[in-house]
């Protein structure tokens, strides 16, 4: 018996939804972009390119897009979401009573919700009623236009029920994509929505010309305070030498494709927030996410101090000057407490 080709929904025709729908559609998939406008989906079924995220980019014939919900998730076997954290809530609660009972739902969010603190799946097993076993995260050091020019990559696919990471590991696997599970979904979704706080950080250092210590240092103590976050929440902290922690904090805070890193370099030149935001043609999710994860920092009663620096320059004005000054002289302490 010829086995049918698994099926797959992508909500969201930015770039991480396009170019994760790529490497679906190169491993094999039969894949269903959904998207807000026609001409996307028209330019997609057509022209076989996305001309606003990634022009003169050729995208495999399995991958279809349309503007219908109904039909992208017509016997989806997986829903993949990939819309900005923030609109994710009215977006899933339409999309829910479209889904097929037994699909595995996908997100691709790197953000923490506003108000509530919740972490991206956390929000779709709410509102899409689904257990936790079957939803799962797809992380990791993945800048979308280095995936689409098929560039060399590690992610990570975590799931609570590990049957399920492995299915979704094998159905994006490619030679150029090279996905690891875990079952830390908490770690996982942390490492994510964490580094684009910190990518903003070093972004903002980078920005004022601060060198390649205050870097490494940042990054390091980026990556302390997201571990402190994580263990409160139950986290392996393992998880965040790994690739949804480490290798996704150095990819973003090294590379200008960033958003994050992007947005807080501007801020750092002394954009002011305004100029920053108009400039800014993609979600950068630490801008929002950062007052998310200092909540949930408070919730859980962990000191964030980077994190709620970014929150005080991007939020509350204060001079990227004054910031740093107050970070260097905090109290002295041990490098691990
Ligand atoms: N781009 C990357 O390299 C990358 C890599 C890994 C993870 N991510 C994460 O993926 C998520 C999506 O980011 P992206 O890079 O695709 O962003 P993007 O800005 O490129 O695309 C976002 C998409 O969502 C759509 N959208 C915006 N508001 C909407 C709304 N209210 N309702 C429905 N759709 C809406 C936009 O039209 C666009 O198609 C983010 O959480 C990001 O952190 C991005
Ligand atoms: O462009 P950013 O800053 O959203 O980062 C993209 C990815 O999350 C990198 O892994």
């Amino acid at each position: 018996m010829t086995r049918q080709p698994v099926r797959a929904a992508v909500f969201g025709t930015g770039s991480w939804g396009t170019a994760f729908g790529m490497v679906l559609a190169d491993a094999g998939c039969e894949v269903t972009l959904w998207g807000r406008r026609t001409e996307v989906a028209d330019a997609i079924n057509n022209g076989r390119t996305n001309p606003d995220y990634f022009p003169g980019v050729e995208l495999p014939p399995s991958l279809r897009a349309t503007t219908d919900p109904a039909e992208a998730a017509e016997a989806a076997d997986f829903t993949v979401l990939a819309v900005p954290s923030q609109t994710l809530r009215a977006n899933l609660a339409a999309w829910a009573p479209l889904l097929p009972a037994d699909t595995v739902l996908v997100s691709l969010m790197k953000g923490v919700e506003l108000g509530t603190a919740k972490r991206m799946s956390e929000v779709i097993e709410e509102v899409a009623k689904a257990p936790a076993e079957r939803v799962a995260v797809v992380t990791g050091p993945n800048l979308a236009k280095e995936i689409v020019a098929r560039m060399p990559a590690a992610a990570v696919v975590a799931c609570r029920d590990e049957s399920v990471a492995t299915r979704l590991q094998s159905v994006c696997h490619t030679p150029y994509f090279r996905p690891y599970t875990n079952t830390d979904v908490v770690g996982c979704e942390l490492g994510g929505a964490v580094k684009n706080v910190i990518g903003l950080a070093v972004g903002i250092a980078d920005g004022m010309g601060l060198g390649d210590n205050a870097k490494g240092s940042l990054i390091t103590r980026g990556l302390a305070e997201t571990t402190r976050l994580g263990l409160a929440m139950g986290a392996d902290p393992l998880t965040f030498a790994g690739l949804a922690g480490l290798g996704d904090l150095v990819a973003t805070c090294s590379s200008p494709l960033s958003r994050n890193h992007t947005f807080g370099t501007n801020l750092g030149r002394g954009m002011t927030l305004q100029e920053t935001i108009a400039v800014t043609k993609q979600t950068a999710e630490g801008v929002k996410s950062c007052e998310s994860v200092a909540d949930l920092a408070r919730r859980h009663g962990v000191d964030m101090p980077i994190t709620d620096t970014v929150v005080d320059i991007v939020h509350h004005g204060k001079p990227p000057i004054v910031a740093l000054k107050e970070l260097m002289s905090r109290s002295a302490k041990p490098e691990r407490r």
